[in-house]
């Protein structure tokens, strides 16, 4: 079997796909046969038969419909959000999809759309017309074979065609995304009858500004290691999973891939802060679970969570996303347990919603009261009753330098040898600064951060020119997000991509950067990495607790960045960074700092001190005994950890 093609991970099953499903027919302008069927569990399969005509076929459970795919409109704007339709004109149908897998449904909406592209303009080499005379008597065989995905070929014909219609009509467009089918401007298209069910798709765009049309792709395009596909893979096959390891491992990016392949409107994606939540486009896990931080004894948890929206939320999840579970104490991960069992009425381990837990136990543990003894997720007994399966990613993907990395490894350990830390101690005389660019200052404390930016951007003359968010809807200010409702920038000002502009250019989210000017009214940022970039507005995606719909903020994808406490790093790759780990505090804390650089060249050590280098000695039992049973013959990875066992 071909491994890489038969994977659920591949775009061969994206033909296919399970989600919910709106069968709208159309009223006729004297008001007959505006009729609509849902069904919340439907097969959609897209195929050809064997004159190569394309179908859709929809099974319903326990019927089946199929329509064939001619002069029809697909929608996929709201792919993201598993939400997508096809317009069939002439039969006056809308099919709508809900609730699908938003990678697969990106992928089987726009395939399908070039394809049918290709078709109209005769390009589908395969595809010769065939009379209805030829098939009554040309008897072949009826087949359904499901669609094949975009070869390079069909790309290239479709990157031509586009070139050819800008150069028709003068109209200038992006180079098409991954499977684009370059279509057509919505001013070009021809007004359709259903221009009302469609409506929706289109509003939220009027009244942005210019917004950047570099790519912001998240690492879309990353093709994912052998080990990071057995975690979807794992996923996908259903079992509650947690998946850990090293700092730069990419679980991050392991997990926005995951998001794809699960059913967008029951799946809640959500991480243990709020700045790991954005990274990741969730809400925290405490305004998910409706139980605040956990200080309420258990009836009182229950009657929080029993509150209409919340107890709607926790019924309706299939699939529970939690990133950074290092930060999540065991109390509350247990609170949150049996608040799923009571609020949905199912006595199966965590009401029988999957988990996929993601985070590094040797990064930042749990914030607890002083004097409260802290206690990790993984010694309670829920995580033993909930996690079946433990995967461990080994390669490092932040820093390619093999000596790095290996130091890396022995500071998560708590170690730190006297190589380590010479290497480390020479650091302080790396010279960070590039063509005004200065080294973010990572601090032990948010205050201290906060103040260096404030003062820094004070000390600075010159217009401070003020960048507001304009947002889809309206926004609380609790809600965190990468992007600010409200940004100050002056000539001058250090600051930090937020998002990833163009990865090939180095342009990622964490790149260093510099305002030289302003253009249009736009900053122009000199970069670290060598080049001036006007950076226009970006279109950022927000989730609301509760809301499983995306809500969209334009704003300038740049943050401050003299200064930044290491707690909100936690999950980030920086460009340059300048430490002073004097005033450590917190097990684990040193790690998450000294892991943020991509490689020793670009950090600087101001005080190393191998003392405050602290791992926490349960978690590295918990990982010895994770390492035994991987290695172990008789003892599958996914052994159950025996409770207790760490402490
Ligand atoms: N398969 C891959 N190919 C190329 N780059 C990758 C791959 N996986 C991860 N990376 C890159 O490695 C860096 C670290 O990834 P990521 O932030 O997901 O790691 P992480 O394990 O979540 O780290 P942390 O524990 O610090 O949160 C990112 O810049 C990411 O783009
Ligand atoms: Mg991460």
């Amino acid at each position: 079997m071909d491994e890489e093609n038969d994977s659920p991970t591949s775009c061969r099953h994206c033909s296919q796909l399970q989600c919910a499903v709106t069968v709208e027919s159309v009223a006729t302008s004297n008001g007959a046969g505006g009729k609509k069927t849902t069904h919340r569990t439907a097969l959609v399969t897209v195929g050809r038969n064997e004159y190569r005509d394309i179908f859709i076929r929809l099974d319903l459970g326990g019927s089946s419909l199929t329509y064939e795919l001619k002069d029809v409109r697909v929608h996929y704007k709201f792919a993201r959000d598993g939400r997508g339709s096809i317009e069939l004109p002439s039969k006056r149908i809308v099919v709508q999809l809900s609730n699908c897998p938003p990678h697969k449904l990106n992928v089987l909406l726009r395939s399908l759309d070039a394809k049918l592209m290709l078709m109209k303009k005769g390009l589908d080499v395969k595809s010769t017309p065939v009379s209805v005379r030829e098939r009554l008597l040309g008897g072949l065989p009826r087949a359904f074979e499901k669609l094949s995905p975009l070869t390079l070929n069909e790309m290239k014909q479709l990157q031509n065609c586009t070139r050819q219609f800008a150069d028709n009509t003068n109209v200038s467009t992006n180079p098409p995304a991954k499977c684009s089918p370059g279509r057509t401007p919505k001013s070009k298209r021809s007004s359709g009858m259903m221009k009302r069910s469609l409506k929706d798709e289109n509003s939220s765009e009027n009244n942005m500004p210019e917004v950047s049309q570099n790519m912001p792709t998240d690492g879309d395009r990353l093709q994912l290691s052998a080990e990071q596909k057995t975690v979807v893979k794992a996923v996908l096959s259903g079992v509650n999973v947690f998946f850990t390891g090293s700092a730069g491992t990419g679980k991050s990016l392991v997990l926005r891939r995951i998001v794809g392949f699960l059913p967008a409107s029951t799946t809640f994606i959500t991480a243990a802060t709020g700045v790991a939540a954005c990274q990741i486009g969730g809400v925290t896990v405490h305004s998910f679970a409706g139980i605040g931080s956990g200080q309420f004894d258990l009836e009182r948890s229950f009657e929080l969570a029993s509150r209409r929206h919340i107890a709607q939320q926790w019924r309706k999840c299939t699939h529970l996303i939690i990133d950074e579970i290092s930060m999540i104490d065991a109390d509350f991960f247990t609170k949150m347990e049996h608040v799923a069992r009571y609020v949905r009425g199912n006595d199966r381990p965590f009401g029988g919603i999957q988990l996929i837990l993601c985070g590094d136990f040797f990064q930042l543990p749990p914030v607890t009261p002083f004097g409260v003894e802290r206690k990790f997720c993984f010694e309670s007994a829920a995580w033993l009753s909930c996690v079946a399966r433990t995967i461990v990613l080994k390669e490092v993907r932040r820093q390619s330098d093999s000596q790095y990395v290996s130091v890396l490894q022995q500071i998560r350990f708590g170690r730190c040898g006297a190589a380590a830390a010479n290497l480390l101690n020479e650091t302080r005389n790396n010279c960070l600064e590039k063509a005004g660019v200065l080294p973010t200052r990572l601090c032990t404390h948010t205050n201290d951060a906060d103040a260096v930016n404030r003062s820094s951007l004070d000390k600075l003359k010159g217009e401070q020119k003020l960048f507001s968010a304009i947002d889809s809807e309206s926004i609380p200010d609790s809600v965190q997000s990468n992007a600010p409702k409200d940004l100050k920038l002056i000539v001058g000002a250090q600051v930090m991509l937020t998002k990833n502009l163009d990865l090939s250019r180095n342009l990622s989210n964490g790149a260093r950067g510099v305002v030289k000017s302003f253009r249009n009214g736009y900053p122009v940022v000199q970069f670290a990495v060598g080049f001036e970039e006007l950076i226009r507005p970006a279109k950022f995606t927000i989730r609301l607790p509760g809301n499983q719909a995306w809500i969209t903020r334009v704003q300038i994808p740049l943050r401050l960045a003299w200064a930044i406490s290491i707690h909100k790093s936690q999950g980030m790759t920086l460009d340059c960074v300048e430490m002073s780990l004097s005033r450590v505090f917190e097990d684990g804390q040193a790690y998450v700092a000294l892991s943020r650089a991509k490689s020793l060249q670009s950090i600087r050590v101001l005080d190393f001190d191998p003392n405050c280098i602290r791992a926490n000695e349960r978690v590295v039992r918990f990982y010895e005994q994770i390492s035994r049973e991987e290695s172990s013959d008789d003892v599958p990875v996914y052994k159950r950890q025996r409770l207790g066992q760490f402490r």
